[in-house]
């Protein structure tokens, strides 16, 4: 079977399942993988290192011009630098988690970040690139574009299964941060999160993650060959 060539997109909220999967298409496929929320926590690591405030949309975009933020695209391995640190592991924590929908609803700073996003990826002959506003914004014409939804019980009970959390009371918080960052994300004015017109949506609720994974190639082989043959 020839290899796949061509930018797969997935966007979609919070929990649902785009990074394990993103990842795991981009190893069927033997494709480069490029996480755009990690680019906004980093940014959001600057924004908080400096002091500033991350309401402050100014302040924000002043510190994140000024901030080298370097991720990595492959799939197997995970690389976030800002100014040469490594923020891996903080880009997940809570203060980045809470402060990270404002400081990436600053246009300065998507300008910034969708540029190197296109940057990113330009070499590369086959791509998956996951986000809110890859298939709307970064990759209008990408060869296939994948909305992922779950429910938002499933989604809170993924979160908290990967962060190791178990009492009722911290699964509602989850669901709380996960409703409240969807409903800011959906409601900017700036590339809102949204499925583009164009989009397939997959609903991952009922399916385990190796599911949507085999799910995602095939629409992405799909899509290739549709291509070919047009
Ligand atoms: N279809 C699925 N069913 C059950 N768990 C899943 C599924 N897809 C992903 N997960 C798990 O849910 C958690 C959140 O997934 P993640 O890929 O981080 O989502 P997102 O990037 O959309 O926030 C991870 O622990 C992941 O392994
Ligand atoms: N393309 C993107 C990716 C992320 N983001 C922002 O970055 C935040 C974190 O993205 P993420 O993909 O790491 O979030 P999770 O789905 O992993 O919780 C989102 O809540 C959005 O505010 C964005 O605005 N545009």
């Amino acid at each position: 079977m020839s290899g796949f060539r061509g930018q797969v997109t997935l966007d979609g909220p919070s929990g649902t399942g785009k990074s394990s999967v993103a990842r795991g298409v981009a190893a069927r496929l033997g494709a480069a993988y490029l996480d755009t929320g990690a680019m906004y926590r980093a940014a959001t690591v600057a924004v908080l290192t400096a002091g500033a405030d991350p309401a402050d949309a100014e302040a924000v975009a002043r510190v994140v011009a000024a901030a080298r933020i370097e991720v990595g695209t492959d799939a197997a391995t995970e690389t976030v630098l800002v100014d040469g640190v490594d923020v891996a592991e903080r880009i997940r924590g809570a203060e980045v988690t809470r402060a990270v929908s404002a400081v990436s609803a600053v246009p300065a700073v998507r300008r910034q970040l969708v540029d190197q996003q296109r940057a990113l990826v330009a070499g590369a002959d086959a791509v998956v690139v996951e986000g809110r506003d890859i298939g709307t914004v970064v990759l209008p014409d990408a060869t296939v574009k994948i909305y992922l939804t779950a429910a938002p019980e499933a989604r809170a009970q993924r979160r908290a299964a990967q962060l190791g959390l178990s009492a009722p009371a911290e699964i509602a918080e989850l669901a709380a941060d996960l409703r409240r960052r969807d409903e800011f994300d959906s409601s900017r004015a700036d590339s809102p999160l949204r499925p583009a017109a164009d989009a397939i949506v997959v609903d991952s609720t009922e399916l385990d993650q190796q599911g949507v994974v085999a799910r995602v190639v095939t629409l992405a082989r799909e899509a290739v060959s549709v291509g070919e043959r047009a």
